[in-house]
């Protein structure tokens, strides 16, 4: 591996270059270029079906792209998998894990693949379970915890080798507002410590109270990019984001909705 280029901090923590994939005739994601610096906590917000859960796959090596270049802390991420995948840990879309495990089987098991000795995936589950509130749930399987609960689970899984870049798709999605907060004072502290996140978020409030750079990406395109002030300039970042994602939808044509038939 490139050391040198993993410890410059000049280094981005994360750069796509022309990333493109393709679905049949569709372009999920279309020539998208992005810079994440080091130690940067980094928004990724597009409407339904704008191609975030497909970038953020392609960054973490779950999905090939047809084309473009992804680096990890300046470490080609398709010529140097390992290399790459070591330095990351996901947080994937859809909660599919291997949930008859128990939530310590399954912390274990992150702990085991990423090649932690035992007594250490043992101590940093415990702290994480105790910092994710899920001390009582770890000796149930994980097909019967709740939504939030399953995503906290998964967090803690993608923590436990202390990764350089965290790749979170919407992991406040379903997560209670005191959750969200003890995940937020985690993330901020690893961020300050040098760490960087990118996460994709439908939750603009969060993104411009957390995030230090955005990026928009409608159609598989970003559209906008740079700090929250440069990208919401005058307005929210919510307002700017219905204007690049093209307003509100057309909402006419649903009168019958208002007749009550039953
Ligand atoms: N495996 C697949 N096969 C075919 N089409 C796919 C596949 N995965 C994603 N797509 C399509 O690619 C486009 C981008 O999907 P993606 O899941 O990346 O969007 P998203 O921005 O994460 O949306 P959401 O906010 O709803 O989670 C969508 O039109 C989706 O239908």
């Amino acid at each position: 591996m490139d050391k040198a280029a993993a410890d410059d901090t000049d280094v981005p923590a994360l750069s796509l270059r022309n990333v493109t994939k393709t679905f049949g005739e569709l372009r999920a994601v279309d020539g998208v270029d992005l810079t994440v610096p080091a130690g940067s906590f980094y928004g990724l917000v597009g409407p339904n079906g704008a191609g975030k859960t497909t970038t953020l796959s392609i960054i973490a090596g779950l999905l090939r792209s047809d084309a473009g270049t992804v680096e990890i802390n300046g470490v080609d991420a398709a010529r140097q998998s390992r290399v790459a995948k070591k330095m990351i840990g996901v947080l994937p879309d859809r909660l599919r894990t291997f949930d008859r495990l128990t939530g310590r089987q399954l912390l274990s098991y992150y702990g085991a693949l990423r090649g932690l000795p035992a007594p250490v995936v043992e101590s940093r589950a415990a702290d994480l379970a105790r910092a994710f509130d899920l001390v009582d749930a770890l000796g149930r399987p994980v097909s019967d915890y709740s939504a939030g609960m399953t995503k906290k689970v998964m967090l803690a899984g993608a923590m436990i080798h202390s990764p350089r870049l965290l790749v979170l798709d919407e992991p406040f999605e379903a997560v209670d507002p005191v959750s969200s907060a003890v995940i937020l004072d985690i993330l901020r502290a690893y961020v300050d410590h040098g760490g960087t996140v990118i996460l994709s978020s439908h939750g603009m409030e969060l993104v411009e109270r957390v995030c230090s750079r955005v990026a928009v990406i409608v159609s598989g395109q970003v559209l906008a990019e740079g700090t929250i002030d440069e990208v919401r300039g005058e307005s929210t970042l919510e307002q700017r984001f219905l204007e690049l994602s093209g307003g509100l939808g057309d909402v006419e044509g649903l009168e019958w909705l208002h007749t009550f038939s039953a």
